[in-house]
């Protein structure tokens, strides 16, 4: 459905040029919800504008359901937007205009006659859960719907891709779920793709098929979201894993008091409710300590990760390895 191909982007500063984005390739699926996470000046911003041309890259090709932007004019750009809805984190609506007109916005523009936008307006206040709010002016909304109406007025046109620019960013973290669970709805129900750029772990497992974790301007890493946060490669992929998790020097304390072997496990899908820890110890002499753990899941899949110490003879240690690892677990040695 998306298409970046070679993508870099320079920004004149002074006499100088900055390069926020470098040579980068991306393809999204049609349907699934795809995930770019980076620190703040990464490039995250740079490069979600570039897939509907409100930054046009220095370089480098931009596909959107098989039609390349870059080499329309301004006419069939404008037409092709209306397939590109987009999101923002300071929702960007018309303060003197009422919840409805927002959203009617995009109609008029697309010259949809009168009955047809009041209808239309109707059917995405209800899709957002705003039926009771139509007439009221965004200083009257709270964060969370403020942000349904800017994605009632994104998905006025029935585009076929939402962008979504740090969409929870400005929320609490109980509106942050509750807009999460919209877009996860809309993906489901309505079948649009979701790109959508954060800093914020939380968003990417909550929601996303797949991630790529950019820094200073490139990818360094790209994956299923469960691939790539449990087995993370690159150091700014492992920060952000740790940043959800028990801090590195923390983890170090508590490891060096220990006298076992101490492992982390991993587990994804139906072996994360089955009791097969215990089935591989039962029978042998040793002793599991659990030190930390953290059962979840990533969008609807359960995964599960634990800090187990074995106390016990060391041949006996390997054998219950063997058996984890047969069960389909990925046991890793820490000490
Ligand atoms: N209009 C601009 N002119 C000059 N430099 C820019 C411009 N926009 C962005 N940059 C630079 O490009 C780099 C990437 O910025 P970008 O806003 O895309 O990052 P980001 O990952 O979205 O960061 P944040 O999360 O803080 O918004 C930064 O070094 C930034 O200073």
């Amino acid at each position: 459905m998306i298409e970046l191909a070679s993508i870099t982007k320079k920004y004149r500063v002074g006499k100088q040029y900055v390069e926020a984005i470098s040579g980068v390739d991306l393809t999204v699926r049609k349907g699934e919800i795809f995930g770019i996470i980076g620190h703040s000046g990464a490039g995250k911003s740079t490069l979600l504008r570039c897939v509907n041309l409100l930054e046009r890259p220095t370089s480098g090709s931009v596909k959107v359901a098989g039609v390349e932007l870059t080499k329309l004019n301004d006419r069939q750009l404008q037409q092709e937007r209306r397939k590109i809805g987009m999101i923002f984190q300071h929702f960007n609506l018309l303060s003197m205009a009422t919840v409805r007109e927002n959203i009617a916005f995009p109609l008029k523009l697309a010259k949809l006659p009168k009955a047809e936008v009041a209808s239309r307006v109707n059917e995405l206040l209800q899709l957002v859960g705003l039926e009771q709010h139509g007439d009221k002016y965004p200083a009257q909304l709270s964060g969370g719907q403020k942000q349904r109406v800017g994605i009632a007025r994104a998905l006025a046109n029935n585009p076929d891709v939402l962008l979504c620019d740090e969409a929870t960013s400005a929320l609490d973290p109980q509106t942050t779920s509750a807009i999460l669970a919209l877009l996860l709805d809309i993906n489901q129900k309505l079948g649009i793709t979701i790109l959508l750029i954060t800093h914020e772990m939380q968003v990417i497992r909550s929601i996303c098929d797949r991630v790529a974790v950019i820094d200073g301007g490139t990818i360094v890493e790209m994956g299923d979201v469960i691939d790539v946060f449990l087995k993370p490669q690159h150091p700014v992929t492992q920060d952000f894993v740790d940043e959800a998790a028990e801090s590195q020097s923390d983890m170090r304390q508590l490891l060096s008091a220990r006298q076992g072997r101490i492992f982390r496990v991993h587990y994804v899908g139906h072996v994360t409710y089955e009791p097969v820890l215990y089935n591989a110890v039962k029978a042998s002499g040793v002793k599991v300590a659990i030190l930390q753990g953290t059962i979840s899941r990533m969008k609807q899949t359960p995964y599960g990760e634990l800090i187990v110490e074995f106390i016990g003879e060391s041949a006996e240690i390997d054998g219950i390895l063997a058996q984890l690892r047969q069960d389909g677990l990925n046991v890793e040695e820490l000490t």
